[in-house]
């Protein structure tokens, strides 16, 4: 009788050579796993001669091959297919090969595997380990088979388009991609087209010309601001070619299939961290490699029916936005500005007046402070997105996207800081982040508020970035997860809210002085908004979430343990 499955991929296992050593190396297509382990020196076997026990080897390698599943005990090493990097004929070093003593054959028959190690805290490394076979034929047979089983991994990006600011962070990035990139995706038989912006927003405009068409993906080296420049660019790009208005805050925007790796050389490197769970330019080139994707959701932002800005971390008013502000001004400082600018903005301790209005994320499994972390293949985003989409099916509205206007919330006061954020905002600087459960694709953000505080509660609520305790803890500060919110400054309420002059409306009322409330901190009327760390001139925003926008080259955080990532520091 005739069976209806497919026959079961035949298993490879032969016994080859590593480092002088005998091991059994298996693929077994079927659970696509490649492993080997040493098989146990028999005793007076002269280890020194490996050419000697080569027949012995060439036999039972016969003997082995297609024979058997692997079962190793202990010892052994087993590497998923999905984390192989690449698979090639060895080049062997003239020392080694000299010392093989194999200089009567024409050719050593040797073939190299690189692959993902991971290492502590979310590091990967490429590690590379050469086996030998005793012929031709055995050699030709382990290589068609690997290279086989790696082009059904169809997932992986073939061509790739780089930009690289050389000027981010600590101006590396040139050198970081160089030294520690190109050569992954050259082993990796990627195919690159490298652009090294001359000026801010190159990129971005390069992106509306070229055509994305031709790639898998679109590489940023940089920081922040320069995946923001990719992001715009891209989103941007959709938008237009798929006609949709990005100056109607309503707009249902077009989904971006095409993804976006960020190689970390920058300053904060939020986005990476977040997405990767480490800055570290050889991991991301290893995740984008293998082709992981990530679907992340995006703020829009916009002041009244004009389209200012996405954001996928940080929309950030008061005191990340007066961080901003002066550290813009002390970019030479590279990274440290950051440092500074937060030492002096904590010293100058302005609150803001105004009132927030948002509608809640009803529809999320999570709240912000569940302590739930989001993590590879996220159940709270995958269960989010699915529900949101019944909803926007339900709702049948063509291209316009229509919230109910029935479940706003509005407050009104003072703040230190009003900050919303659609993922964790992890980074070396605080590791769990600004949110630690945001969800990176849930659909929505969560909104803190800080009200005015004194400035030890404040430094209070800040170190609690730096370690496990909850920074929401504390009864100036509140947090909402919400599917979008509005801002009006205090100042701004006051004004002609109809005035047409959109751009000169957040620089007009800066440097007023609070007149109400001369000894309270109090001295700035309005702050600047802080979007992914690039300043938004208007103060007067509204902000929506739109659900996995975008893909990044990543997978989340794997086996998210805050305790071991973080040193819990005293309780302040
Ligand atoms: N060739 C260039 N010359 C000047 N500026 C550039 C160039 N290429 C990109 N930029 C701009 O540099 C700004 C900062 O770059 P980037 O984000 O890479 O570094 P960073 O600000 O140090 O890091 P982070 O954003 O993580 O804090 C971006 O806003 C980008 O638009
Ligand atoms: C006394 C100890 C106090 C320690 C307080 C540490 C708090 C750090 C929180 C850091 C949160 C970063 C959020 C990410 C923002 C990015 O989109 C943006 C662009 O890169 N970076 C900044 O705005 C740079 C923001 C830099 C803030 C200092
Ligand atoms: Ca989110």
């Amino acid at each position: 009788m005739e069976s209806d499955h497919p026959p079961l991929p035949t298993v490879l296992c032969s016994v080859l050579s590593m480092k002088r050593q005998s091991c059994e190396v298996t693929l077994d297509p079927g659970r696509s796993l490649l492993s080997w382990r040493e098989l146990r020196p028999r005793r007076g076997r002269d280890r020194s001669r490996p050419g000697i026990c080569l027949t012995r080897m060439l036999h039972r390698a016969r003997g082995l091959v297609n024979s058997c599943t692997p079962q190793f005990p202990s010892g052994g090493v087993t590497v998923p297919v999905a984390e192989i990097v690449s698979v090639g004929e060895a080049e062997i070093d003239e020392k080694y090969y000299n010392s093989m003593k194999w200089q009567h054959m024409c050719k050593p028959h040797a073939f190299t595997v690189r692959y993902v190690q991971r290492k502590r805290k979310h590091r990967w490394r490429c590690k590379e380990v050469t086996f030998w076979c005793s012929d031709e034929q055995l050699f030709y047979q382990w290589l068609q088979a690997l290279h086989d089983i790696l082009e059904q991994q169809t997932h992986r990006p073939k061509r790739l388009l780089v930009y690289i600011n050389p000027y981010g962070g600590k101006k590396r990035g040139k050198q970081i991609y160089e030294n520690k990139v190109a050569p992954l995706f050259s082993a990796a038989g990627i195919c690159t087209d490298v652009i090294v912006t001359e000026y801010a927003n190159h990129a971005r405009d390069n992106l509306y010309e070229v055509n994305v068409e031709k790639y898998d993906g679109v590489v940023c080296v940089g920081g922040d601001g320069m995946f923001s420049e990719v992001l715009h660019g891209l989103i941007g790009r959709v938008q237009k070619d798929s006609d949709v208005d990005h100056n109607n805050p309503n707009a249902q925007l077009s989904r971006c299939n095409i993804r976006i790796g960020i190689i970390p050389a920058g300053s904060t490197d939020c986005v990476c961290y977040a997405t990767i769970g480490i800055n570290d330019p050889e991991t991301s080139a290893l995740h984008i490699i293998l082709g992981d994707c990530q679907p992340l959701d995006v703020c829009s932002v916009h002041h009244k029916r004009t389209f200012l800005k996405y954001s996928v971390s940080l929309l950030g008013y008061g005191f990340y936005g007066d961080v901003l502000k002066y550290s813009e001004k002390n970019r030479w400082l590279g990274p440290a500005r950051y440092d500074v600018s937060g030492f002096k903005t904590f010293l100058t301790h302005h609150c803001y007046e105004g009132s927030v209005s948002f509608q809640p994320a009803k529809w999320v499994l999570g709240s912000p402070r569940d302590q739930i972390i989001c993590t590879s293949r996220c159940y709270i985003c995958r269960q989010s997105s699915k529900q949101l989409e019944e909803q926007q099916k339900t709702q049948a509205c063509g291209s316009e996207h229509r919230d109910q206007d029935d479940d706003w919330t509005t407050i009104k006061g003072k703040f230190m800081a009003i900050n919303a954020v659609s993922m964790s905002c992890a980074c070396p600087r605080s590791p769990k982040g600004l949110s630690p459960a945001a969800h990176l694709g849930d659909g929505s953000a969560d909104l803190i508020l800080v009200r005015k505080c004194s400035r030890l509660d404040f430094l209070r609520h800040l170190i609690r970035h730096t370690s496990n305790k909850d920074q929401f803890d504390f009864p100036f500060v509140e947090v909402y997860r919400v599917k979008n919110f509005q801002f009006t400054p205090k100042h701004f309420e006051d004004e002609d809210t109809e005035s047409t002059d959109i751009g000169s409306i957040g620089k007009k009322n800066f440097p007023q002085i609070c007149t109400d409330h001369p000894s309270c901190g109090c001295n700035h009327v309005n702050s600047i908004w802080n979007c992914d760390g690039e300043t938004v001139d208007q103060t007067a925003i509204e902000m929506r979430v739109h659900c996995q926008l975008i893909k990044l080259f990543a997978r989340g955080i794997e086996n998210a343990k805050l305790e071991d990532d973080v040193n819990p520091s005293k309780v302040l």
